[in-house]
């Protein structure tokens, strides 16, 4: 049977331990700050000191630390990992639908009811939440974070560390720059090119 770890012991982490188990891994534990009473599989450790000493570990993990706002230092727990030369494959959970000949970055995740559509390329780390659609041609960095229900149309380009909040919709090619938010249900009509939380329909920066 296939072993791996899950990093991270949150929400989110739960969520993946349902994914994995449908396609038949084996979870071995996870790694995150502290054990959560939560998770049904044993805690293995602080993740920072897990990547000093991985000893014990199975080679394979599995990226299982949501995100809520942008967030780059998820980005360099991935890196870390991967240097330390673990294996972060792409997950795609069982009821999801990504096209064939769509690109996926190490440690990305595309959660149950979402789709990904032909032509789309994803960064490392990316997470595709539930029921969200990235449709056609689109291209994220990485440690883009498309929250639950959330709709980016054709030709949609996002830089890393965006994160796009629950049901929030993006028309067809418009581009938002590195590190903006936006906020739940706002509708994005034009490029997004300041960081910053945007908000309401159609979407404008906070002040
Ligand atoms: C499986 C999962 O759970 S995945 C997680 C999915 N999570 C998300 O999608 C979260 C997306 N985050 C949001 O939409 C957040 O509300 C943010 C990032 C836009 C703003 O968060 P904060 O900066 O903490 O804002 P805060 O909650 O303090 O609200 C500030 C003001 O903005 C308003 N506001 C907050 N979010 C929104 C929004 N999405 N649209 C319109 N107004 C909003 C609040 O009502 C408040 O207004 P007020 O000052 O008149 O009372």
């Amino acid at each position: 049977m296939k072993q791996c770890f899950v990093i991270g012991g949150g929400g989110h982490a739960r969520v993946l331990l349902h994914g994995l188990r449908g396609l038949g891994w084996q979870v071995a534990g996870y790694v995150a700050q502290e054990p959560s009473s939560a998770m049904p599989v044993p805690w293995l450790g602080q993740d920072r000191c897990r990547l000093a000493s991985p000893e014990g570990l199975p080679g394979v993990a599995f990226l299982g630390v949501g995100m809520v706002t942008s967030a780059p230092w998820r980005r360099s727990l991935i890196e870390a990992f991967l240097a330390q030369g673990f294996d972060l494959p792409p997950l795609i959970t069982h009821n999801a639908m990504v096209h064939d000949d769509v690109k996926l970055g190490d440690g990305s995740v595309i959660l149950d009811g979402a789709v990904v559509v032909t032509g789309s390329r994803l960064g490392r780390g990316c997470l595709i939440n539930t029921r969200a659609v990235v449709d056609h041609d689109c291209v994220l960095g990485d440690n883009v974070h498309v929250a639950c229900g959330a709709t980016l149309s054709g030709g949609v380009r996002l830089g890393a560390d965006v994160m796009i909040g629950t049901g929030a919709n993006l028309i067809q090619g418009v581009e938002v720059c590195a590190g903006a938010v936006i906020g739940a249900g706002a509708t994005v009509v034009g490029d997004v090119t300041r960081p910053g939380v945007y908000l309401g329909t159609p979407a404008r920066r906070r002040q």
